[in-house]
């Protein structure tokens, strides 16, 4: 079972790695080029001054299947690059199909007038597929067995006709060019390929350096030991924050939390117990001020501050009141130990403060909090 889901994943990656191939031989091979397919047109319009050499009164025919065709090609060529550039390569065969076909039918008609020397420039258009195209080879081999056959069905039976063994010699030097315009359409294809390989892998190494430098971005603003946003999130925050409020009309407050007595937990218990009970003071604060805002931040050991847009006073005094309650809920057997926090809240009302100063006004609440005995929230007032 194993084995055959293995072998169903090898498909779709073979098919993904076709279909990518695909986009990267439309966009990066041909569409970039696809103006030089139209340079075609000129060249196979202007060997219509020939047409009037070499077929008199029928030039005109002539001259109405270049004009004919050459509308046909350009239109699609361009109403697909604009509309389908995924289709690009259809039209460029079209292209190279109906300009081969209607030279031969012009070198028909010439021939058809007694004039047995008119190449009416078949032979470039091969020319072309071989050395100028960006076929792929599927297309370009389409191409020129096309051309092949043409040949051999419209021209060469009139021609051997005429003269036998000029016509054998030509049918070699055109068998030869034949050839040897398939190998390079080969070698291109296998071109296309290397490239192929070497962009993907540049794109693949391209795509590991952005999630490796978004990987280092996010460490380097996240605390390992809680996970929450450190001071160098909130120094490169602070400003939009504040930008943020005052384009909303929102204001901002603040709580900053303290846990009690930390020091002598260390003391007592060790740093692994301490960092044990930081951890689980983050995580209480995450979970009641993570939904309302991004910037929950370990300010320093044991110091967190929470900063949010559109809290009144009595709200962020619900908020603070949960987490105090949660943090003394806290338990560790083991050690028969039990954590309080102090809170300090402070709410900028009149829109007109920056980050600074409200952390000021925290700390003070904090500190008012801490001298009245600890384990309670303390609101800021610039009353004395
Ligand atoms: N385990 C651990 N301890 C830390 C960490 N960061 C800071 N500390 C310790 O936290 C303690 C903070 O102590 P104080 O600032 O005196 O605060 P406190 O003992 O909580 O006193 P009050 O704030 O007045 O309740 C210091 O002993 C630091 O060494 C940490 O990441 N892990």
């Amino acid at each position: 079972m194993f084995d055959y889901l293995k072998g169903s994943a090898k498909i779709h990656r073979s098919e993904y790695t076709f279909w990518r191939f695909k986009h990267f031989h439309i966009y990066q091979v041909m569409l970039p080029y696809s103006g030089f397919v139209l340079s075609v047109i000129p060249i196979y319009l202007l060997f219509g001054y020939f047409d009037y050499q070499h077929l008199q009164e029928d030039a005109w025919l002539a001259t109405m299947t270049r004009l004919f065709f050459s509308f046909l090609c350009v239109a699609l060529l361009l109403l697909l690059k604009r509309y389908s550039p995924k289709h690009l390569d259809l039209a460029e065969l079209t292209l190279v199909l109906c300009v081969y076909w209607s030279l031969t039918y012009i070198g028909q008609m010439a021939m058809h007038g007694g004039d047995f020397n008119y190449q009416s420039g078949g032979i470039l258009v091969m020319a072309y597929v071989g050395a100028l195209s960006r076929l792929p080879f599927k297309a370009s081999f389409i191409a020129l067995t096309f051309m092949a056959i043409c040949y051999v069905w419209m021209i060469s039976p009139l021609r051997l006709e005429h003269d036998f063994a000029e016509e054998i010699d030509r049918l070699s030097i055109m068998s030869a060019i034949y050839i040897m315009c398939l190998i390079a359409c080969l070698r291109r294809e296998s071109e296309t390929h290397t490239s192929f390989e070497q962009y993907s892998q540049i794109r693949s190494q391209q795509l590991k350096l952005k999630a490796s430098q978004r990987k280092l971005s996010l460490q380097a603003v996240t605390d390992p030991l809680t996970e929450l946003k450190n001071r160098l999130y909130l120094t490169q925050n602070a400003a939009l924050f504040v930008q943020n409020a005052k384009q909303s009309k929102q204001g901002m407050s603040l709580l900053m939390i303290d846990i009690d007595n930390f020091k002598s937990i260390n003391d007592v218990y060790g740093h692994q117990v301490g960092d044990n009970v930081i951890y689980g003071v983050a995580q209480i604060i995450r979970q009641h001020c993570g939904r309302y805002t991004g910037m929950n931040i370990r300010y320093g050991g044991e110091e967190f501050l929470s900063v949010f847009h559109c809290f009144s006073e009595s709200e962020l005094q619900q908020i603070a009141e949960s987490i105090l309650t949660d943090v003394a809920k806290l338990y560790w057997p083991d050690k028969n130990l039990r954590v309080t926090v102090s809170i300090g809240l402070a709410t900028n009302k009149n829109q007109s403060l920056n980050m600074h100063e409200l952390i000021n006004q925290g700390d003070k609440a904090l500190y008012l909090a801490k001298q009245k005995g600890k384990n309670r929230i303390e609101i800021y007032s610039d009353k004395p």
